[in-house]
């Protein structure tokens, strides 16, 4: 039986829970629930701290996780990265009063306040940049400036807007872009299971990331329009009763839904339908 760790608590709690029941996993009820048999699909979840789930996966004693990439590099944990899950996307960044810093080299010397201490020491100490003081802090860092415990902080940065509230500015190139990842031993074999967990998933991120594209066009203009949508391998064309006209179906990215349609009527094409897919293996 698989053993999946998921985070309990904290922005990636409810993302992860979404995703895995929509690739056909039981999940919790009731938010208190540490552990979750799933007998149907032969696997178990441990609900834990975000912060301790690379550190369970890295000894061991569960198989995978959901976590930050952030999280697993300052976990410093021998669990890898095995699939990026695209939400909780974040840059890792350092940040001080505006106006006042451009670079991270201006950090040797300064006290950096952090809640990823070792992610930022490593980050420094492979640049060869000395600061006075990594202190590392739970939470709430954008105030550790404005109360005189660092000079600069290094934190994740979603909107900015946080980091504006505190009257701070980022400076240098981002630390890391992080996002929610499933991680995994390094040092074993695939753990049995894993492959359709991954499966599973990758099913999940194309779903979200596609949508199914209807549409009828001319035969004449066929190739002009298939050209617009070429789908994944290769749209599926087939006959209309009329003889005239034929029916084209192709994945295109949600993204781009409505500027693939604009295009598409453009060039001929009628009764363009766009239906969300559910559920896919590609
Ligand atoms: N505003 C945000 N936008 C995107 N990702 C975020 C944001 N805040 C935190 N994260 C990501 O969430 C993970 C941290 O999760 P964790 O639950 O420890 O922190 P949290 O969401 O700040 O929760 P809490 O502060 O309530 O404990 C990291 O991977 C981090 O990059
Ligand atoms: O760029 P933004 O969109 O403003 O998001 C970033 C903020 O979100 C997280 O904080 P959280 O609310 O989890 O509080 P915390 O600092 O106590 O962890 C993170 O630590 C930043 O402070
Ligand atoms: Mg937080």
């Amino acid at each position: 039986m698989l053993r999946i760790a998921v985070p309990n608590k904290g922005s990636l709690s409810e993302p992860a829970c979404d995703m895995l029941r929509e690739a056909g996993y039981r999940q919790r009820r009731d938010s208190r629930e540490l552990v979750l048999p799933d007998p149907d699909n032969d696997v178990e979840f441990f609900f834990l701290r975000p912060r301790d789930v690379a550190v369970y996966v890295g000894a061991g004693t569960v198989d995978v996780g959901i976590t930050g990439r952030d999280l697993l590099i300052d976990s410093a944990s021998s669990a890898v990265e095995h699939l990026p899950l695209g939400f909780a996307r974040s840059t890792f960044r350092f940040a001080g009063t505006a106006g006042t810093l451009t670079d991270a080299r201006q950090v040797a010397g300064l006290r950096v306040a952090t809640s990823y201490s070792e992610l930022v020491a490593a980050y420094l100490r492979e640049r060869g940049i000395e600061p006075a003081a990594v202190v590392r802090l739970d939470g709430a860092v954008e105030s550790a400036i404005r109360l005189g415990v660092a000079d600069v902080i290094a934190d994740v940065v979603e909107t900015g807007s946080t980091l504006r509230a505190a009257g701070l500015e980022v400076f240098g190139e981002p630390i890391l872009r992080s996002e929610a990842i499933l991680v995994r031993r390094a040092d074993v074999d695939q753990p049995v299971g894993l492959d359709i967990l991954t499966r599973r998933l990758q099913g999940v991120l194309t779903a979200r990331e596609y949508v199914l594209m209807d549409y009828d066009v001319p035969l004449e203009l066929v190739e002009q329009a298939v050209a617009i949508t070429p789908g994944l391998e290769s749209p599926t064309v087939s006959p209309l009763h009329n003889g005239q006209w034929a029916a084209v179906r192709a994945m295109v990215p949600r993204s781009q839904t409505n500027r693939v349609m604009d295009s598409l009527y453009d060039v001929g094409a009628r009764a363009i339908l766009v239906t969300s897919i559910l559920a896919c293996r590609i």
